[in-house]
């Protein structure tokens, strides 16, 4: 079997309807990662299958800033997850074409580009009339070389299997980037990640700010309807060790009842967590490593 794996990053002004996009493709589990996202430094927003390809959508953490005369790589930077992409996606909205935010997205497009593939999926077409569809998709593909446009609803789910469909032929192949039985509840595991870390930052914020990172190994669900959830601390040193665990456990003993009520609330049901701090010198370089491939959520600190 030939299995494709690839970045695909959705670009678009606020309210183009990312989110309700990447619901339609990925499930409706992610939306609980879109309020989540802006607090956290996730990049990841999901992953989806089509066929054997696996579709891994990122993040593009501030886009939107005005700026003014960029170089290239200031661009790349700003533009973060999409510059790293297999595939960007921009998405406009059908009735209110090209604002002066689609406009700065155009240049920036036009900067960091370069070979990548770039479709344009014209959004909310249930609010316009065919002709002014047409007229604006021509005048959007005047403006970039986009690979392929698509006409659709994200809402109401018009074209948009067609997208996905695309994308996945688009994908280079290779091997996919995540254990299938891990994709339904990665988002989660992360956000579970992000909560104890962000726990973590604020009992040991003058102590230890940079140099730890939190995963979730285990998620499991029990019959009761609670989850066990394990995760690993990993510091630099042995000494950051002992910090984490404070004098008798006391520290790591009160992170984690704080980390549970929060994921408790946020879950709503019974949490089973347990912790447990590594020590792993080379996290900071391996978390250096994820993030060239726009992993950064293994990065706690990034
Ligand atoms: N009529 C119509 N409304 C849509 C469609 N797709 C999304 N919307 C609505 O547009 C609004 C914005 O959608 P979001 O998915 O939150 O947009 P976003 O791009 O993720 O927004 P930010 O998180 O602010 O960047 C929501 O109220 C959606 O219900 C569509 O195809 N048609």
């Amino acid at each position: 079997m030939t299995t494709r794996a690839g970045f695909i990053a959705l670009i678009g002004e606020p309210n183009a309807g990312k989110s309700t996009l990447l619901n339609r493709m990925v499930g409706a589990k992610v939306s609980i990662v879109t309020h989540k996202v802006q607090t956290t430094r996730a990049r990841i927003r999901g992953v989806a299958m089509e066929g054997d390809a696996q579709l891994v959508f990122v993040d593009t953490p501030g886009l939107f800033k005005p700026r003014r005369r960029l170089d290239r790589a200031m661009v790349a930077a700003a533009w973060g997850g999409a510059a790293d992409a297999d595939i960007i996606v921009l998405m406009v909205e059908a009735h209110r074409g090209i604002t002066e935010g689609v406009e700065r997205i155009l240049d920036g497009l036009s900067e960091i580009a370069q070979g990548r593939k770039v479709a344009l999926a014209i959004n909310k077409i249930d609010r316009v009339e065919a002709p002014a569809l047409l007229s604006l998709t021509r005048d959007l593909n005047d403006r970039f070389p986009f690979a392929e446009t698509f006409m659709i609803s994200a809402e109401k789910g018009h074209g948009v299997e067609d997208l996905r469909k695309w994308l996945a032929q688009q994908l280079p192949e290779g091997p996919w980037l995540y254990p299938e039985d891990q994709i339904a509840d990665l988002p989660l595991r992360m956000i579970a990640a992000e909560i104890t870390r962000e726990k973590l930052t604020l009992r040991l914020h003058q102590e230890l700010p940079y140099q730890l990172t939190v995963e979730t190994e285990n998620w499991e669900e029990r019959k009761d309807g609670s989850a066990r959830i394990d995760q690993v601390i990993y510091v630099m040193r042995d000494g950051h060790k002992g910090i984490v665990l404070g004098k008798r456990g006391e520290t790591i003993k009160a992170i984690s009842q704080s980390a549970r009520a929060e994921l408790e609330e946020f879950l709503d049901r019974k949490i089973h967590l347990f912790l447990q701090v590594k020590v792993r010198p080379n996290w900071l370089e391996e978390a250096e490593r994820y993030s060239e491939m726009g992993l950064d959520f293994k990065d706690g600190n990034a």
